[in-house]
């Protein structure tokens, strides 16, 4: 008997994790639209690393900020933004030069299910307030402007047609074609970003739009939700969850409910007795940033390290891709997708449907990390070399026959001081992260 929610928070708390999610481990973030056109950003910070106040917003390295950055009226985006498109060009010229002439969605859909992904989600609506779908609230959508098409609904197709999740993004509290005073601090961000009841049953309905017309099975709102709507928020979600009875949301709904806390590069909080997810770009930005070439983002060798620490402390790891405007992907974002999925290809056992371990990761002092995860009755050890070619390090409290799940790993295992001693000459095809099984655990 399918589970009825009322709209009250009291019954939408009853909602579990569905196991999908807790299994899934990885997604891949789309951020794509208008700001996909001029592509430029500043590279400067990751999100947490400095304060959100002027100097952030005005040096934004979130390329798909754009209309704000350029709003504001001075900074790098803005001399970009004059120099290349002179004073006058307003941004929502940009609706009609987004083609997505390349665009093959289900050449996406492929090379997500290469990389190892169980789920998807796109950006529906950012805070450019421009619709990736053919909503009956705007003509300023995809379907009317640019591309001509249901972006969503396409993307959705392809992505189902692999057998992966579709999950989608809206931008809740802020949309600049209700409300664009520059943002210049966090103060604009939750509070002066569109205050009107109107833009509220906007939201609202906008909302009720996605859920009916693709059942998404993660709503991934963003930043807050307007808070002259927060009384309409259990008959959403509870609409929601009647509707996809294994569906997620996240935590970004002014801290009034959530199945899973969100971490975003260095901002944020994760409890790993929580379920939570992790998001971050590829570089410092969501939107493609032409400037972010292969020596500026994410080392694959860092991005296995951030999603095998991500999952052992309970995490889903939502790495982010920023496709080009004509639709194609760029190189050195695809190499890195297909070499997650590599890694996956071999060490996925201990990563796909694992749980949390009550064992914490250990860092030791030479930055050599090892994680923990279990499933079906097995501990996994899982050895980040961070960049070395040999490592040895003693696992405390560990016992049994350990055998590394890449059969190139060439490893040595010793009892030793009452743990297990792991000594790794070769990590084969895994890395820089080589993997361990042990079938009792201990
Ligand atoms: C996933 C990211 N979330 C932030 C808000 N913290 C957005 O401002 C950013 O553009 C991106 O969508």
């Amino acid at each position: 008997m399918k589970k009825r929610y009322a709209s009250t928070w009291e019954s939408l708390k009853e909602h579990q994790v569905p196991q999908w999610y807790e299994d899934g481990k990885f997604g891949i973030f789309i951020h794509w639209g208008l700001y996909s056109v001029p592509a430029f950003a500043p590279q400067t910070w990751e999100l947490g690393e400095v304060p959100p106040d002027e100097t952030w917003f005005s040096n934004n390295p979130y390329a798909e900020w754009y209309y704000n950055s350029i709003h504001v009226g001075y900074g790098p985006s803005y001399d970009y933004h004059v120099k290349k498109y002179g004073k006058d060009f307003k941004y929502e010229q940009f609706a009609d030069m987004w083609k997505a002439e390349k665009w093959n969605p289900a050449e996406w859909a492929r090379l997500f299910k290469k990389a190892g992904a169980e789920y998807v989600v796109l950006t529906t609506k950012h805070h450019d307030g421009f619709c990736l779908f053919p909503s009956k609230y705007t003509d300023y959508n995809a379907s009317k402007r640019g591309p001509q098409r249901d972006i969503v609904g396409d993307l959705t197709d392809a992505v189902r047609g692999e057998n992966l999740r579709m999950g989608l993004y809206y931008s809740g509290i802020v949309d600049w074609t209700f409300a664009d005073d520059p943002i210049l601090n966090n103060d604009d961000l939750f509070h002066t970003a569109s205050p009107t009841f109107a833009y509220a049953d906007y939201a609202y309905n906008q909302s009720m739009e996605l859920i009916d017309r693709y059942a998404p099975s993660v709503f991934w709102n963003d930043i807050g939700w307007p808070r002259q709507g927060e009384h309409n928020l259990p008959y959403l979600l509870s609409h929601y969850y009647n509707t996809v009875e294994d569906g997620v949301v996240n935590d970004r709904f002014n801290d009034l409910y959530y199945d899973f806390t969100t971490k975003e590069y260095q901002s944020g909080s994760a409890n790993r007795r929580e379920k939570w997810e992790m998001c971050r770009g590829m570089g410092l930005s969501f939107g493609y940033n032409a400037m972010e070439s292969d020596d500026k983002i994410i080392s694959i060798e860092d991005a296995i390290s951030l999603l095998v620490s991500t999952v052992a402390n309970n995490g889903n790891l939502l790495l982010n891709i920023g496709p080009r405007a004509d639709g194609t992907i760029p190189e050195e974002q695809e190499k890195r997708l297909l070499a997650i999925g590599e890694w996956l290809g071999v060490n996925g056992e201990a990563i796909y449907g694992s749980r949390c371990s009550s064992r914490e990761s250990i860092k030791y002092t030479d930055q050599i990390q090892v994680h923990f995860t279990e499933r079906d009755g097995a501990l996994y050890v899982l050895i980040d070399a961070k960049g070395k070619s040999q490592v040895s390090v003693t696992v405390p409290g560990l016992s049994g026959n350990a055998v590394p799940l890449d059969p190139k790993v060439e490893a040595d295992t010793a009892k030793i001081d009452g743990g297990l001693r792991f000594t790794v000459k070769n990590f084969g095809d895994s890395q820089n992260v080589a993997v361990f099984r042990l079938n009792r655990i201990m």
